[in-house]
């Protein structure tokens, strides 16, 4: 996929100053952005992480997935070496866009489990696809990432499509009791590396909301 960039801004945010970088898909008009810390264009390997849009657990707190609570870690990891790069990937609901993903969360609230609910709209397990990023990292200067993913499909994805992943680093955080089943699920359908042992969990103020 080619990538036309659009323009660069700071982003304050409570970890830290980043660098926002704007692209635009050429074929499809998607938009995605970069964020960016320190000096990422040096050659040495750049902490990374490649993050799927996830509205609902991003912007509006859900405890149904990880997605927000990774989002968060891997900025303050970033920010803690006061290097690296975040893609943020406009790839809602592994691909099948929000309102198709609210028609899953509807099957998953009947029963089924997130592979077995986008198999029943017709959709693949994962729908996404990973061919903007290299442009993407290669505009500002990245030519190598340690990559934060549970997930070796990603890995591989992403060597696929040109992108130098020198190491994976796990990113467990944010189990709660809504999602654990979906963690397992991601463990056993879909191939993500996962010691569920070793997660974080949400804190016993958010879970206590929930009951
Ligand atoms: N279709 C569907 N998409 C979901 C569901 N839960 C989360 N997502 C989407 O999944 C994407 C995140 O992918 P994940 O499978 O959680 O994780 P990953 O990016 O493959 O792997 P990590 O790098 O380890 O986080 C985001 O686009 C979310 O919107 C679900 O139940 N159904
Ligand atoms: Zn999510």
């Amino acid at each position: 996929m080619s990538v036309n960039f659009i323009a660069t801004s700071r982003l304050p945010t409570p970890w830290g100053v980043f660098n926002m970088h704007g692209f635009e898909e050429l074929e499809t008009g998607k938009d995605h952005v970069a964020l960016s810390m320190g000096d990422i264009a040096n050659g040495e390997p750049v902490l990374a992480r490649v993050h799927s849009e996830c509205l609902t657990g991003d912007a509006l707190f859900s405890l149904r997935c990880d997605c927000g609570y990774q989002l968060q870690e891997a900025l303050k990891r970033i920010a803690a070496e006061g290097r690296g790069v975040l893609l943020y990937l406009r790839q809602e609901g592994r691909g099948i866009g929000l309102l198709n993903k609210v028609k899953a969360y509807a099957l998953q609230d009947a029963g089924a489990d997130t592979v077995e609910a986008n198999e029943a709209l017709g959709f693949g397990a994962d729908m996404r696809e990973y061919s903007m990023c290299q442009p993407m990292l290669a505009h500002i200067g990245v030519q190598s990432v340690r990559l934060m993913t549970n997930n070796p499909r990603k890995v591989d994805a992403l060597t696929q499509f040109g992108v130098t992943v020198v190491s994976r680093e796990p990113i467990q955080t944010g189990m709660n009791p809504h999602n654990e089943n979906y963690l397992a699920t991601k463990a056993g359908k879909l191939g993500h590396m996962m010691d569920l042992d070793a997660f974080t969990q949400a804190s016993d103020v958010e879970i206590e909301r929930t009951k």
